[in-house]
């Protein structure tokens, strides 16, 4: 038996986010694009931006009132912060319930919606049809933090450093080439939304300092740990090894990972593991690629799940 493709909707597919999307969804056995929004490439055709997309498909630009009538099965909100409400607000006027899954942090502190960070809550997941993807750094810090949360003596420590395609595409200084070239922009020291989301969904908290890099594309968040109890090194690798033990896009590592070779790839690397002399101080190093594992991958985990098909489907592995 052949079973229909599920119809899925991008709005907000101009942005970085939105174009690794349309390539994944591209690979997939189960999904086929309904529509992809963007006002500034209205009409223009989605393989002449995605050439990875074989299809005819051209970027169309609809009210957000009129998404519901497009009656795709799941909808991906990829736009700027504080704009998916609006969204959100037209399918619950209409009476529809797609699977939802919203890349901004505007829903990641509802507790009406998943938190979806697979490797940590997917035992949480109680068949809810709306999704709030976690952050890019949020992700590479709850992968470094969790599985030493009940023998933490202070706050972790974490130091940063995005690509600029984190800032994604309105034009400001983190994305500007220029101001970035032979520079490391810090930002944000205190209080940064992925400090707040981080100690909300570990449920410790966690100082996270960002900055971003003339990179393009990766994230490094490096973590200090101090420890109520000493460790040895093998025990703290074999902790995390347990931890993450069969997950296929986290890799635990000996060596400290290198953004460089991580951008790209759709998987989270754990590693460093550097420890004082006492064994009460642990520093980890943990790379991913902000727009994949750190968005769009993750984002195509949620959906796999909440369709009923593989968690990896269509997810380079
Ligand atoms: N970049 C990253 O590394 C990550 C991003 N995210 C989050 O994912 C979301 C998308 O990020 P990213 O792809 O980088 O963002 P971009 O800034 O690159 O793209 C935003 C998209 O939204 C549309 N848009 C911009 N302004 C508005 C507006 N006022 N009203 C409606 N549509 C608008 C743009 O299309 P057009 O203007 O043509 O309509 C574009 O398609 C954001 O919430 C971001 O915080 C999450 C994790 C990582
Ligand atoms: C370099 C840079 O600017 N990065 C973004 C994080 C990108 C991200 O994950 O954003 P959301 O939490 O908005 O989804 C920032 O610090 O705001």
């Amino acid at each position: 038996m052949v079973t229909a493709k599920k119809r899925i909707g991008i709005v907000g597919a101009r942005g970085h986010t939105g174009a690794e999307l349309i390539k994944l969804v591209a690979a997939h056995p189960s999904l086929e694009l309904a529509y992809v929004s963007s006002r500034e490439l209205d009409g223009q055709r989605v393989y002449e931006q995605v050439p990875e997309y074989q299809g005819d498909l051209r970027y169309s630009s609809p009210a957000h009132e009129d998404l519901p009538a497009l009656d795709a099965d799941v909808v991906v909100l990829a736009l700027p912060n504080g704009k998916a409400s609006v969204c959100v607000g037209a399918f619950d006027k209409a009476g529809k319930d797609p699977v939802i899954v919203d890349l901004s942090a505007d829903y990641r502190f509802d507790n009406g919606w998943h938190y979806g960070l697979p490797e940590l809550t997917r035992n949480k997941w109680r068949g809810e049809r709306r999704i709030s993807n976690p952050g890019c750094y949020a992700t590479a810090i709850q992968l470094s933090v969790a599985p030493l949360k009940d023998v933490l003596a202070a706050p972790p420590v974490c130091f940063g450093v995005s690509g600029y395609s984190g800032a994604g595409t309105t034009p400001s200084d983190k994305n500007n080439p220029e101001k970035l070239r032979d520079n490391l922009m810090p930002y944000s020291l205190t209080g940064h939304m992925h400090e707040k989301e981080a100690s909300r969904h570990l449920g410790v908290p966690v100082e996270f300092m960002p900055h971003v890099a003339p990179h393009f594309r990766g994230l490094t968040v490096t973590t200090n740990l101090y420890l109520s109890r000493p460790h040895k090194r093998e025990d703290m690798l074999a902790l995390f090894r347990h931890a993450y033990a069969g997950e296929k896009l986290v890799r635990v590592v000996d060596e400290a990972p290198w953004v460089s070779l991580v951008a790209g790839k759709h998987y989270a690397e754990v590693g460093g593991f550097a420890m004082s002399a006492d064994g009460k101080r642990v520093v980890i190093v943990a790379t991913l690629d902000n727009l994949l594992k750190g968005a769009a991958t993750q984002a195509m985990q949620n959906i796999n799940r909440a369709i009923g098909v593989d968690e990896y489907a269509s997810i380079p592995l």
